[in-house]
């Protein structure tokens, strides 16, 4: 292969990456509940920081929070799918894949919480109490 065939082939390749990746964000916005909490949670942590005013390094505290938790989700129903597709059966193992990813989730959410406290609350606290 040519070296222009190949340089194309990857860009053809790399748009249909692109094209898989957003269905499966379109999918899972439209049908997975979970995600469309998060989405929706999001959404409003971005208003309230934008409203609170952050520095560059509080922001990239709430970005990497916010995207760390969709992606974890992603993956959880990722792997849920996975695991029905396996077994249409009742099966320990079925049980522990798809707990062990939801508890991956939660445990990445907790630390979101807790550096969202960190960063949003006090200048909460501070527009609260001084007005
Ligand atoms: N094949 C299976 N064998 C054993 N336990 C399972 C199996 N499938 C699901 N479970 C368990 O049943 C519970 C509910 O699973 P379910 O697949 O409905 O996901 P979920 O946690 O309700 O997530 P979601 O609502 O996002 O789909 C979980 O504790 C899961 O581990």
């Amino acid at each position: 292969m040519a070296l222009e065939d190949k340089k194309t082939f990857s860009i053809i390749r790399l748009k249909s990456a692109f094209k898989y990746a957003f269905q499966g964000i379109k999918y899972a916005s439209t049908v997975e509940k979970n995600f469309k909490i998060h989405l929706l949670c999001a959404v409003l942590v971005l208003f309230v920081s934008a409203f609170l005013g952050l520095q560059a390094v509080e922001w990239l505290f709430i970005i990497i929070s916010i995207f760390g938790v969709m992606a974890l989700e992603l993956i959880n129903s990722a792997i849920e799918r996975v695991v029905d597709l396996s077994t249409t059966e009742i099966h320990p193992l079925a049980k522990q894949a798809k707990d062990l990813a939801a508890a991956a989730v939660l445990v990445y959410a907790i630390m979101a919480v807790i550096i969202g406290i960190i960063i949003l609350g006090p200048k909460l606290i501070q527009l609260i109490f001084n007005h």
